[in-house]
């Protein structure tokens, strides 16, 4: 008669423990612009976080916004080009990648945070910009240089203004927009590479990354080769296998950095599934790809044969 009420008393004692362990420590949380575009999956998000500020954690929001910068590009008649997974970024596409990520973006996830009950900061170049950096070069066939116009990489994080606002109970909300230090211009920062500095600067516990897709597929089109566990040495076998491939190569890149630094582990999910991180954080089996050290996956879970790669869930 009462199971219901028992199942959902057992849920709650599931996350106990997750509550107690991250209490305090920083949570980066990384919104692409792939979840962003339907407003209940959005709102399911959020309320995530509120709910992850409120219990205390201490939620950080790094935003990208990519689709509706594209939407916006193509409007005013301009052709997005991606090298790399990364933007060329002239002066034009410039004003509107600020414009759609400051005005648009990060104004609506912090009206929906504080809708929702939590409290949430923006922090960006119009308001505080807490990220600096330089302008960054590909390096194309054979290592000749690609100049990628106003693109960026973060060398600095006012780490004092997020760690104050998380204090104070505050969500801080930054879009992946640098400041120039050699000519304080803005610079368009890919927002899983703006991401991984945070989280790098903060020495977050977690780095996780909502996007459109179950996790790292083994097959891109088959969501049912979803690799749940994976190491950096996991990571680059499958980049030389060209399995990463397009937007995810920045992703595993931002992962490879961020563990080298020292965030403990690094989780990339699927953001359309409603309350995603709190499926991923609060409960023993999670739903996406989970990358950590060797060590710091649960024993007996990597495949003996290659001891990289885990088809099994590990320890959150
Ligand atoms: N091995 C892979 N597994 C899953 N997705 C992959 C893989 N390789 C490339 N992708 C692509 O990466 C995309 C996610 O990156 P991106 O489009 O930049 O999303 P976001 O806007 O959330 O940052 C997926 O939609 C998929 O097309
Ligand atoms: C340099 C570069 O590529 N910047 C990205 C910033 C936004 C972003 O990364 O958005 P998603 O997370 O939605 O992909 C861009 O202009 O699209």
């Amino acid at each position: 008669m009462h199971e219901e009420a028992i199942r959902k008393a057992d849920v709650l004692i599931e996350a106990l423990g997750y509550i107690r362990k991250f209490h305090n420590r920083f949570t980066v949380i990384k919104l692409g612009g792939s979840v962003m575009e339907d407003p209940e999956t959005l709102r399911a998000l959020l309320v995530d976080v509120v709910f992850m500020q409120t219990v205390g954690l201490r939620p950080v929001v790094v935003h990208g916004g990519g689709k509706a910068i594209s939407a916006a590009m193509q409007k005013a008649g301009l052709q997005p080009t991606f090298v790399q997974g990364r933007r060329y970024t002239d002066e034009a596409t410039l004003g509107i990648v600020s414009e759609v990520l400051i005005e648009g973006v990060n104004a609506d996830i912090v009206r929906h945070i504080n809708k929702y009950g939590g409290r949430a900061a923006a922090l960006h170049p119009r308001t505080t910009s807490c990220l600096s950096g330089s302008r960054m070069t590909l390096a194309g066939e054979g290592g000749t240089p690609i100049d990628l116009g106003r693109v960026g990489e973060v060398a600095d994080v006012d780490t004092m203004t997020i760690e104050n606002l998380c204090l104070a109970g505050i969500v801080p909300v930054l879009p992946s927009l640098a400041v120039c230090r050699e000519d304080e211009g803005l610079l368009n920062v890919n927002a899983d590479t703006a991401a991984a500095a945070v989280a790098r600067h903060l020495r977050a516990e977690k780095l996780v990354f909502l996007t459109d897709t179950p996790g790292i597929l083994r097959d891109r089109n088959d969501p049912r080769s979803l690799i749940e566990g994976l190491t950096p040495e996991g990571c680059r076998e499958l980049a030389g296998q060209g399995v990463i491939d397009k937007g995810m190569i920045p992703k595993v890149d931002a992962c490879l950095e961020s563990l080298e630094a020292g965030v403990r582990k690094v989780h990339i999910i699927d953001g359309r599934l409603p309350h995603a991180l709190l499926l991923e954080i609060f409960t023993d089996r999670g739903i996406g790809t989970e990358i950590a050290k060797a060590g710091a996956i649960a024993k007996g879970r990597l495949p003996a044969a290659t001891a990289t790669v885990t088809a099994t869930a590990s320890a959150r």
